[in-house]
C-alpha cells in the first residue's frame, strides 16, 4: 500500500475517510475508540501543514435523516482536536465544495454522513467525482469500513493520489499477522449470532490454527448439527449440514474443537430472569442457552493457556443483557492472561468486553474494525487495500 510516508502534505487539503461510525446514545457519543484511533493521521497531516476535509458514515440510513447526523461525533472530536468544525452539507453538494475552497492549513471539516448521498453505497463514479473536488490528495484511514467498496472508499481513491492512514497500517500489520507465519499454538475464539457471518473465516484459518472455541449463539447450531438437545436455543436450521461438514474438516486438519460443555439458560432474554445452568447437550424446552457455563469457561480457559497466537470475535453469550455478559468477560480475561502471545480480538461486543474489563493494553492489538477483520482474515485484503495498491 502507498502510506502517509509517500506524502508530503505541505500545503494541500487533504480529504480523509474515516469511519466514524461510533455507537450514539441520546445524541451522545458512548464509545470514541475509533476517533482516539483517527487522531495519529490526523495530527501528522496537520502537523505537515495540511487542511483536512473528514469523511465518515454513520450507521444505516435510507438517504438524509438528522437521527444519522455526526454533527455529536463532531463535537466528541472537538474535544481531541478543537479546531475541528462541523459542516451539516452532503459531501457531495456543491454547498460542501464552496466551503472547504478557503480552508487555510491546519483547518478541519467533517462533512455530513457520506450515506445521506444516495450513490454512495453503489460507488456512483459521478459522486466520486464529487468527492475528489473536495481535496488534492486522499488518505484511507477507515479500516472499519474498508470492505465496502463504496464511493468514499474506493471510488474517489482512484481519482486522487490514495493513501493509507496510520490505523490502516497498523489494523493490515497485525491481522496480517494472523495469516503469515503466526506461532503456534495457534486459537481462534468466535462466538455472536450467527454461523453464516462467519463460514469464510472459519474455513480460511482452519488449515492455519491448532484450536477452535465456539461460544454465542452460532455453538447451537454445531451442537444441534452433533445431534444435542439445545431447547429454544437460536439455531440456523438451514446450516446444520455445513457445521456438520465444518467440523469434519476440523477433524481432518487435526484442530481441536471445543464447544460449550454448559450453558447458562433462561425462558426469555431480560435483564434479572432467573437463569439455570444445563448441559449443553440437554437444555429442556423452552430454555434456550444464552451464555456459556462455568464449566465451559474454564474448559475455554485452559484451551487457551500456553497459546502464541490467538484471535477472538463474537460475544459468548447475549453480552448486552446482564447476567449473560459473564462468559464473555471470562474469555476477555483468560486472553489478557496470556502471557508473550500475540493476541487479537475484532468485533463490537467482544472489543466493549475488553475495554469494559480495563483489559485492552493486555492485548497485542484490538481492532477497529468488525465485518472488515473477519473479511479481511477470509480474502487476505479488501478492496480498501487493493485501491492504495
Ligand atoms: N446464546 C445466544 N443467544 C442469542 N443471541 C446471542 C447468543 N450469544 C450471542 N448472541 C448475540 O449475538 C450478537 C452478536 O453477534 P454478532 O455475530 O453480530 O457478533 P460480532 O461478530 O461481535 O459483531 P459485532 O461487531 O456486531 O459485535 C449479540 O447481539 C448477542 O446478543
Ligand atoms: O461498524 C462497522 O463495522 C463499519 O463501520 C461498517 O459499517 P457497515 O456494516 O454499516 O458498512
Amino acid at each position: 500500500m502507498r502510506t502517509l510516508k509517500d506524502l508530503d502534505p505541505r500545503g494541500k487539503r487533504v480529504l480523509v475517510r474515516v469511519d466514524y461510525n461510533v455507537p450514539l446514545k441520546e445524541g451522545v457519543v458512548q464509545d470514541e475508540t475509533r476517533i482516539l484511533e483517527s487522531l495519529p493521521t490526523l495530527r501528522h497531516l496537520l502537523e505537515g501543514g495540511a487542511s483536512l476535509v473528514l469523511l465518515s458514515h454513520l450507521g444505516r440510513p435510507k438517504g438524509p435523516d438528522p437521527k444519522y447526523s455526526l454533527a455529536p461525533v463532531a463535537e466528541a472530536l472537538r474535544r481531541h482536536l478543537p479546531s475541528a468544525r462541523f459542516v451539516p452539507h452532503a459531501p457531495g453538494s456543491e454547498e460542501a465544495f464552496r466551503e472547504v475552497q478557503g480552508l487555510t492549513p491546519g483547518e478541519v471539516v467533517l462533512l455530513e454522513n457520506v450515506r445521506f448521498e444516495p450513490g454512495e453505497e453503489k460507488n456512483d463514479p459521478d459522486l466520486s467525482a464529487r468527492y475528489a473536488r473536495l481535496g488534492e490528495a486522499f488518505v484511507l484511514d477507515a479500516f472499519g469500513s474498508a470492505h465496502r467498496a463504496h464511493a468514499s472508499v474506493v471510488g474517489v481513491a482512484r481519482l486522487l493520489p490514495a493513501y493509507a492512514g496510520f490505523l490502516m497500517e497498523k489494523e493490515v500489520r497485525a491481522l496480517s499477522r494472523l495469516l503469515e507465519n503466526p506461532e503456534r499454538p495457534y486459537a481462534v475464539v468466535l462466538g455472536g449470532a450467527k454461523v453464516s457471518d462467519k463460514i469464510g473465516v472459519i474455513e480460511s484459518l482452519l488449515p492455519r490454527i491448532d484450536r477452535l472455541l465456539v461460544g454465542g449463539a452460532m455453538a447451537f447450531t454445531f451442537l444441534k448439527a452433533l445431534g444435542k438437545e439445545v431447547g429454544g436455543s437460536l439455531v440456523e436450521e438451514d446450516r446444520l449440514d455445513l457445521a456438520r461438514s465444518l467440523l469434519r474438516r476440523a477433524e481432518e486438519l487435526g484442530v481441536e474443537v471445543h464447544l460449550p460443555e454448559d450453558v447458562v439458560a433462561a425462558e426469555r432474554i431480560e435483564a434479572g430472569v432467573p437463569t439455570r445452568v444445563f448441559p449443553a447437550g440437554a437444555i429442556p424446552s423452552p430454555y434456550m442457552g444464552l451464555d456459556i457455563g462455568p464449566r465451559t469457561r474454564e474448559a475455554f480457559a485452559a484451551a487457551l493457556r500456553g497459546v502464541r497466537t490467538a484471535f477472538w470475535n463474537g460475544p459468548m453469550g447475549v453480552f448486552e443483557v446482564p447476567p449473560f455478559d459473564e462468559g464473555t468477560l471470562s474469555v476477555g480475561r483468560a486472553l489478557a492472561a496470556l502471557e508473550g502471545a500475540f493476541t487479537v480480538v475484532g468485533g463490537g461486543d467482544s472489543v466493549a468486553a475488553v475495554n469494559r474489563l480495563g483489559l485492552k493494553d493486555r492485548f497485542s492489538h484490538v481492532s477497529t474494525g468488525g465485518g472488515a477483520s473477519l473479511e479481511f482474515l477470509e480474502k487476505g485484503t479488501l478492496p480498501g487495500v487493493e485501491v492504495l495498491k
